[in-house]
């Protein structure tokens, strides 16, 4: 029987009289994905990531990390899980090797010199290992983050926006990463992210958060497709009569633009508009992406906010 990697049952979160931070929520990853939970500012992303690894209390629900209960069995839980927290690393004074070892310790690991050495290397920390942390810049600081929150090879990986204010280069080098640890190691993983477009890249589920409500749950693929359409671009020769189209899809210049579902293919649409192959000088096909999707589920919330208001 596989293991499940993270499950949550009504888990909640209410900070005083304030709507909820987080409302009941049933979530369950499955072995060896990469899922990546998106929302705006204040959805409830960081909310759900401090209960799991024990930083905030759950007002109510419970939690599971590689079968173990987070509150029943903490500590088994927090050995399987490592975490990226949003915020940057303190220990100013301690060398990058040190931090490691330290939090090495933490876990009972006293010889693991192979594995530091593996993770120094791997995220470009190994030149810079006896450096103080004080002395490293913010994206040295991002990667140590990274590499403490692997040190005891969890199975399953949270990461809080781990490239936020981190320039391109090191983005990739990171999403890089976190694709060489999912595919070699089998570590799942769960990213917040605001770079929607990277989060398309890299996840294959997609769970969207508003207001502290999971509002969709899906496959990269199947959400873009069930919130965007396909935009194909037809330019036609300069002696077709554009007067026998719709005229919602002639466009200046001999061009016509047609929205699409994704089960429309560009053969069916073209005989469907009774185009002779001739006059068809160009075509080009815009396909949906995750934040056009997204921008989709945000703004259908706001009109269904604003419908029960009215
Ligand atoms: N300690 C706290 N006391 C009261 N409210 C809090 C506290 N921490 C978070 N909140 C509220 O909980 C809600 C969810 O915040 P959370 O930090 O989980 O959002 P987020 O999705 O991680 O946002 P961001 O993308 O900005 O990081 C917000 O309305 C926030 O103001």
């Amino acid at each position: 029987m596989t293991t499940i990697p993270l499950q949550t049952k009504s888990l909640s979160k209410s900070y005083d009289k304030a709507p909820p931070a987080l409302h009941p929520l049933d979530l369950c990853l499955e072995p060896g994905e990469i899922f990546g939970l998106l929302g705006p500012n204040g959805a409830g992303k960081t909310t759900l990531i401090s209960m799991l690894t024990g930083l905030i209390d759950p007002s109510s629900g419970s939690a599971s990390i590689m079968g173990y209960d987070i509150a029943e069995q903490s500590l088994l839980a927090r050995l399987n899980v490592g975490v990226v927290p949003q915020e940057l690393v303190s220990h100013g004074f301690f060398s990058i090797e040190r931090v490691l070892e330290f939090h090495s310790g933490y876990f009972g690991l006293t010889d693991n010199r192979e594995h530091i050495d593996y993770l120094l290397r791997k995220l470009g920390l190994h030149e810079h290992r006896r450096k103080l942390v004080r002395q490293l810049s913010g994206g040295m600081k991002r990667r140590l983050l990274i590499a403490k929150s692997l040190v005891h090879r969890p199975p399953l990986l949270l990461l809080d926006e781990p490239t936020a204010g981190v320039d391109v280069e090191l983005r990739n080098d990171l999403w890089q990463f976190v694709r060489e640890l999912n595919r070699d190691m089998g570590t799942t993983v769960l990213l917040t992210t605001h770079y929607i477009q990277e989060a398309e890249e890299l996840c294959n589920r997609i769970g969207v958060l508003h207001l502290g409500r999971l509002i969709a749950l899906d496959d990269t693929i199947s959400l873009i497709h069930r919130l965007t359409r396909r935009i194909v671009s037809i330019k036609l020769t300069a002696d077709t009569d554009m007067s026998r189209f719709d005229p919602t899809l002639v466009l200046a210049d001999h061009c016509l633009q047609i929205s699409t579902a994704y089960g429309t293919t560009v053969g069916k649409l073209i005989q469907e508009l009774d185009i002779p192959l001739a006059s068809i000088e160009d075509i080009s096909v815009e396909e949906g992406t995750l934040e056009d999707a997204f921008v989709a589920l945000i703004q259908e919330q706001s009109f269904l906010k604003n419908e029960e208001e009215a």
